[in-house]
C-alpha cells in the first residue's frame, strides 16, 4: 500500500504538508490488480477515518491472527481444491496483504492451491469460472497498437511480467487465453517466495489464437476463435510486445512461460532484453540444484551417469543442457558430457538417423545406435541401463511399475524425477516410486506428493519445481538492474539452491530445502544471481559490487515486500498523518475535520491530484 502512496508530512517551512499519490488505491472496481486493502479489517480506527472507510467495515479492529484464523476456516469449509482456489483469488483481489500473510504462514499447504496442481484445473476452466480481471491480455488483433493497450495497465511501476501465449499450459496442452492462471500463479509465488511487490507485477497473456478446437467451439471461451497464428506472425507480434513493454517500463524483467515452442524467442531476445525462459532455464536450474545433491548421495561419478529423459521438449532439453554444463565443470569434455544423455520423445529415442529432427533436439541426438531405433521407454531402459530417469513428457504414469522395478535392479540409488505437471501428468507417484524401488530411489516430482510412511520412517518427497529458482532469478535481475539474464546467472541460481539446505535437511537426504523456508532460500538464490550478473558485467546497480555477502543479503531482505510490516507501516503512517494534519481527535462521525486538506480521500481521483 505505502509503496505507491507518496506521503510526506513535513515541509521545509516546518508546517505539515501532505502530498499523497495512491494510484491503485480504491480502484478495485476497474483494476486488475489486488486492491490495497482499504477495507482491511486490521486497519486502525484512525486509518479508517482517514480513508473514509470508517463505518464501512465491522467496528472491531482485527488482529492478523484473527484474520488468518477466519480465512483458514473459510478455506477449510470450501470442499474442492478449485473452490479453495476461487476463495484465495478473491482474497488476493480484496485484501492483498492478508492473502500474502496467509500464504507466508502456510506456504506448504497453500501453494498446491494457487499453483500446481490446482492452477491446472483453474486454467482448463478459466472462461467457465471467470469473475474478475487479474492481468493484461494482448490480442493478435491489437498488433500495431500494443503500445497503447499496454498504457491501459493502471500501475506506473512494473518490475516484472510473466507472459504466456497459453499454447502449452503445464502438461495440459494449448489452453489459449485460459492460460492466464499461470502468469497469475507464478507472480503470486514471486511475491510469496521472493517478496516482489505485488503491485509491481504484470500477469500477461497473449491471445494469438488456439489450436484447442474444443475451446474454439465453446460458447463460454473468452479468447479469439481463430487458429493459432503462424510462427512468423508470432515472431513479429513478440518483437512489438518486447519493445512496447520495455518502452513503458525500461527496467522490466520479462519471464516467458509455457510457450509450445519457446526456443526461437529465447535465442532472439536473451541478449537484447532482460528476459529468460522459465521452462527451459528455470527448470534446468532447479533440476540441476537437486541433482547436485543427488549425485553426492548416489556416489555415481559424472562419467558413469546415464540419464534417460522421457520428453525432449523445452523442459527436457533445458534440463539436459544444464546438467551437461555441470558434468563439464566436473571435468568431462563437452562431447563426453552430452553422451551421458538419451532423450526420448513421442517417436522414441532421439537419434540422428531416425529422420528430420526439430532443431532443439539435434544437440542430444544419439549417433551410436548402430541403425537401430528404440521406440518404447522399456526398450530404451533395457538398452541404456540408466542411473537417472527424468520425466518431462506430459505422460502421466509413463514410469510403470516394471520400469521402476528395473531401475532399482540396475542401481543402488536410482534417480527418479517425474517432473511433469500437474499431478495427473506426473510420470509416477511418490508412492509407486518408493514401492517399486523398495525405498531406494532419490525422488523429486514437479507437483507435490504427500509424505509417505515407509518401513517405520516418514519419507518426504522432493519437489523439483522451478518455483525454487525463478523468484530469485527475477529478484536478482531486478535488484542488480541487469541488462540481460546470462547463462551464468541461471547456473548460479542452481548452485545457490544446492547449497541452501540446512545440515538437518542434508542429513535427512533431502534434495531440496523445506519449502517453508522458501523466502530465506530465495535470498541465497538472489545473491548468487546478483554476483553472477556482476561477474558478467551485466549489472547496472554498481553500488552492490563492493558490499559483502552479508550486506548484500541484508540489502535483499530489506527490499523484499513483507505483508506484515507493509500493513503496520500503513497503519502507523495514517495515524501519524491524521494527527499531524487534522489535530486529534478526529470527529466521531469519521469525517476529516481539520484544515480541509483531507476533504478528499487519498487514492480517489481527487485525492491524488
Ligand atoms: N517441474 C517443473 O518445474 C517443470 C515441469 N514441466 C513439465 O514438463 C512437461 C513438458 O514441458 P515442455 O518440455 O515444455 O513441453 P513440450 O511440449 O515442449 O515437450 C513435451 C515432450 O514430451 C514428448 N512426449 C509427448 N508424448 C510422449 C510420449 N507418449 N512418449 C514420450 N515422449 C512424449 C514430446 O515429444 C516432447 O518432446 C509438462 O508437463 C510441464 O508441466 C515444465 C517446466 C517445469
Ligand atoms: C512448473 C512449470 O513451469 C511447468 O510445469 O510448466
Ligand atoms: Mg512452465
Amino acid at each position: 500500500m505505502s509503496h505507491s502512496r507518496n506521503v510526506s508530512t513535513a515541509s521545509k517551512s516546518g508546517g505539515p504538508q501532505v502530498n499523497i499519490k495512491a494510484a491503485h488505491h480504491h480502484a478495485a472496481s476497474h483494476n486488475p490488480l489486488p486492491a490495497a486493502a482499504d477495507y482491511d479489517t486490521a486497519l486502525s480506527i484512525e486509518a479508517r477515518k482517514y480513508l473514509k472507510t470508517y463505518g464501512l467495515t465491522p467496528p472491531a479492529v482485527d488482529t492478523y491472527e484473527k484474520q488468518n484464523k477466519r480465512a483458514l476456516a473459510i478455506l477449510d469449509s470450501r470442499k474442492t481444491p478449485i473452490e479453495k482456489y476461487q476463495y484465495l483469488s478473491i482474497l488476493r483481489s480484496t485484501n492483498v496483504h492478508l492473502f500474502y500473510r496467509l500464504l507466508a504462514q502456510n506456504v506448504k499447504e497453500l501453494t498446491p492451491l494457487i499453483y500446481t496442481p490446482t492452477v491446472g484445473e483453474a486454467c482448463q476452466r478459466w472462461s467457465e469460472l471467470y469473475t474478475q480481471p487479474e492481468g493484461l491480455y494482448l490480442s493478435f488483433e491489437d498488433k500495431g497498437h500494443l503500445h497503447s493497450v499496454i498504457q491501459n495497465w493502471p500501475h506506473h511501476n512494473v518490475d516484472i511480467t510473466v507472459v504466456t501465449d497459453g499454447s502449452r499450459i503445464l502438461g495440459l496442452g494449448d489452453l489459449g487465453i485460459n492460460g492466464m492462471g499461470i502468469p497469475v500463479g507464478k507472480l503470486s509465488l514471486y511475491t510469496a517466495c521472493a517478496g516482489i511487490d505485488p503491485m509491481r507485477t504484470l500477469p500477461l497473456t497473449l491471445d494469438l489464437g488456439t489450436s484447442n478446437e474444443a475451446f474454439r467451439n465453446d460458447p463460454l471461451y473468452m479468447g479469439s476463435r481463430r487458429e493459432k497464428v503462424t510462427a512468423e506472425e508470432e515472431k513479429d507480434f513478440l518483437d512489438e510486445m518486447m519493445a512496447a513493454l520495455t518502452e513503458r517500463w525500461p527496467g522490466i524483467v520479462i519471464q516467458y512461460e509455457d510457450f509450445k515452442n519457446p526456443f526461437p524467442s529465447l535465442e532472439r531476445y536473451q541478449e537484447t532484453y532482460t528476459m529468460f525462459n522459465d521452462d527451459i532455464q528455470g527448470t534446468g536450474a532447479v533440476i540441476l540444484g537437486g541433482f547436485i545433491n543427488g549425485v553426492k548421495q548416489s556416489r555415481v561419478a559424472p562419467k558413469d551417469q546415464r540419464a534417460v529423459f522421457l520428453g525432449a521438449g523445452s523442459a527436457g532439453v533445458g534440463v539436459a543442457k544444464q546438467l551437461t554444463e555441470f558434468f563439464m565443470k566436473e571435468g568431462l569434455s563437452e562431447e563426453e558430457a552430452k553422451k551421458r544423455f538419451w532423450l526420448v520423445d513421442s517417436q522414441g529415442l532421439v537419434t540422428s538417423d531416425r529422420g528430420k529432427l526439430a532443431e532443439h533436439k539435434v544437440y542430444f541426438a544419439r549417433d551410436d545406435n548402430e541403425g537401430k531405433q528404440y521406440k518404447s521407454l522399456e526398450e530404451v531402459v533395457e538398452y541404456v541401463k540408466p542411473t537417472i530417469l527424468m520425466g518431462l513428457s506430459t505422460i502421466g504414469g509413463a514410469f510403470t511399475p516394471h520400469i521402476l522395478t528395473r531401475m532399482a535392479e540396475l542401481n543402488d540409488k536410482p534417480v527418479i524425477f517425474p517432473l511433469s505437471n500437474p499431478s495427473s501428468k506426473s510420470e509416477c507417484t511418490f508412492e509407486d516410486a518408493i514401492k517399486y524401488t523398495k525405498g531406494k530411489c532419490l525422488f523429486a516430482s514437479g507437483s507435490p506428493f504427500p509424505t509417505l510412511h515407509f518401513e517405520g520412517t516418514d519419507l518426504v518427497p522432493g519437489q523439483g519445481n522451478n518455483m525454487y529458482v525463478f523468484p530469485g532469478i527475477g529478484l536478482g535481475a531486478i535488484l542488480s538492474k541487469a541488462v540481460s539474464v546470462t547463462q551464468n546467472m541461471i547456473y548460479a541460481s542452481a548452485e545457490a539452491l544446492s547449497t541452501s539446505l540446512l545440515p538437518e535437511e542434508v542429513k535427512a537426504n533431502w534434495l531440496y530445502p523445506d519449502i517453508r523456508r522458501i523466502r530465506e532460500v530465495s535470498v541465497e538464490v538472489t545473491r548468487g544471481v546478483i554476483r553472477a550478473a556482476q561477474a558478467d558485467k551485466v549489472d547496472r546497480e554498481l553500488a552492490l559490487r563492493n558490499i559483502s555477502d552479508e550486506e548484500l543479503d541484508e540489502f535483499i531482505r530489506n527490499r523484499m515486500y513483507d505483508p506484515y510490516t507493509e500493513h503496520d507501516k500503513v497503519n502507523a503512517e495514517l495515524k501519524d498523518l491524521a494527527q499531524h494534519v487534522m489535530g486529534s481527535p478526529m470527529s466521531p462521525a469519521g469525517q476529516a475535520n481539520g484544515n480541509g486538506k483531507m476533504a478528499s480521500r487519498p487514492g480517489t481521483a481527487e485525492g491524488s491530484k
